[in-house]
């Protein structure tokens, strides 16, 4: 039988299970495991164990939940555990190829006072606009879903596996993957012995229209800068102007990392990165993609690039310096008179070919300090990493690669573009190093579904066919020789 007329029944079989996927992708965003927000540390837990639960009832065996241990500093709670680490095995074939499916079901922060339409984590279907919205239905709870889908419609199906699965999900990865890379480099040999290939779906097509194959990532430096003043918030009637302000301290700083046209000011960083050549200028030519869109996927005009060459060079290729947020300072509604006592800005480096970590890590952090001591301030600075996580660039026309091209075509009904990806998925060059194998990224999602926003949503048909997609995956991988 060919592979297509293999995948004509589980085509069907995923139709018509749709509801039901509906609801585990319900089940799974109800669950609000937000890693980055330490009191809901045992949300995060559950998830993992709701994984697991779902896994088992699966037919997944070996079920492990590696325990990563404490996380380390910078954390409020000296004792707070890192989430597990959800390992099963499906299928044990000699005969078949392995591949090592990695997502992750922690999200990121989601509250109805960040101006979502509805409460993030109870996931609202809307049939006539074709979205389920959701904290987590992009990223990464609806791929997750998607591959739980595959195992369960060819279990109703009493459908073979193509290859032997291992899962690998984890609860950390919007905080850093912090342990992550121990554990893989102590499983290579052991739980991950016989990878043929790693799949990760976890980041999104570039617009709304074409599905893609992502070979490139950019990593993700991300730092503290705190600030720390007077003993206690103080009236900026009887303080102002007669203390050190953190806040003004702060602000002055953070100026000087960028400029409003996204340039990186901190000396030696921009020197780092690879040059374009005129084969890789090339590549972008061919790839379906203009401004707006990207105005589309931010809801705005506001674009600093207008040509696509630039817009993607600048999302994939080149660095950027974006300031999130600070803590401690007066964020509410109103107009409290305060000086805060202590405030911590936040800020992340998206890093890119060749720069090098530690040397970033540096440059910043003494160009943080340096800028600091020009101020005169007498308040005190300590500027600090939070975490860190490599970029990745890959062969995008390996076997996995030509598989899953197999697989989107199939089901789009068109060639899919390969695209590199702005976003970090810390993880995808330690399973490359350490498990000496290749990783695709095969993304579900719309380049609009506002991952990281308010209102984030998948497509329903991004969702299914998305499922389909994975599913199809596996059979052309396992069609190939060994
Ligand atoms: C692309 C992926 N779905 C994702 O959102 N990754 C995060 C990971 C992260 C968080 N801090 C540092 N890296 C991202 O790109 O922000
Ligand atoms: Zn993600
Ligand atoms: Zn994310």
């Amino acid at each position: 039988m060919s592979v297509e007329e293999t995948l004509n029944p589980l085509f069907k079989k995923i139709q018509e299970l749709k509801p039901q996927f509906i609801q585990r992708l319900a089940d799974a965003v109800a669950i609000k495991s937000v890693s980055g927000d330490e009191t809901l540390r045992p949300e995060v837990v559950k998830m993992g164990y709701f994984l697991k639960s779902e896994l088992e009832k699966l037919g997944a065996y070996d079920i492990q939940m590696k325990d990563l241990g404490i996380q380390p500093p910078p954390v409020d709670n000296p004792k707070l555990n890192l989430p597990p680490v959800v390992l099963s095995r499906i299928g044990n074939d000699p005969a078949k190829k392995t591949v090592l499916i990695y997502g992750h079901y922690d999200v990121q922060p989601a509250g109805i006072e960040d101006g979502w339409d509805t409460e993030p984590f109870e996931l609202v279907v809307k049939e006539d606009e074709d979205k389920l919205v959701g904290r987590g239905s992009t990223d990464d709870k609806g791929p997750v879903m998607g591959w739980l889908n595959v195992l369960q419609a060819h279990k109703e199906l009493g459908l073979e596996l193509p290859v032997n699965i291992i899962t690998c999900f984890e609860g950390m990865e919007e905080s850093g993957s912090i342990g992550l890379d121990d554990l893989i480099a102590q499983e290579a040999e052991t739980y991950f012995k016989g990878v043929d290939a790693v799949c990760i779906s976890d980041n999104y097509w570039l617009g709304t229209k074409k599905p893609v194959l992502t070979y490139g990532l950019r990593g993700c430096n991300y730092y503290q800068i705190i600030i720390n003043g007077p003993g206690a918030d103080l009236h900026s009637g009887i303080f102002g102007g007669v203390i050190h302000e953190p806040m003004t301290d702060l602000v002055n700083v953070l100026s000087k990392l960028v400029d409003v046209n996204g340039n990186i000011l901190i000396p030696g960083v921009n020197e780092m990165v690879a040059k374009v050549t005129p084969e890789e200028s090339k590549l972008y030519d061919d790839i379906d993609f203009d401004v707006t869109e990207l105005n589309l996927a931010s809801g705005s005009d506001t674009a600093i690039y207008q040509s696509k060459k630039e817009i993607l060079m600048h999302r994939w290729r080149f660095p950027s310096l974006s300031i999130h947020g600070v803590e401690g300072a007066f964020s509410g509604a109103g107009a409290k008179t305060v000086i805060p006592a202590k405030v911590s800005g936040k800020f992340s480096i998206r890093t890119v070919p060749d720069m090098d970590s530690a040397k970033l890590d540096k440059l910043v952090l003494d160009f943080v300090n340096a800028e600091f001591a020009k101020l005169n301030s007498k308040n005190t600075i300590h500027a600090e990493l939070i975490h860190d996580g490599d970029y990745w660039v890959s062969d995008p026309f390996n076997e996995s690669f030509t598989a899953a091209s197999k697989a989107t075509e199939l089901v789009w009904g068109v060639k899919p573009d390969l695209t590199r990806e702005g976003g970090s998925i810390p993880i995808s060059l330690t399973f490359e190093k350490q498990l000496k194998t290749s990783v695709l990224l095969l993304p579900m999602g719309r380049g609009n579904d506002g991952a990281h926003s308010i209102n984030e949503k998948v497509n329903i048909s991004n969702y299914i066919e998305g499922t389909k997609t994975l599913g199809a995956y596996l059979h052309y991988f396992g069609a190939s020789q060994k």
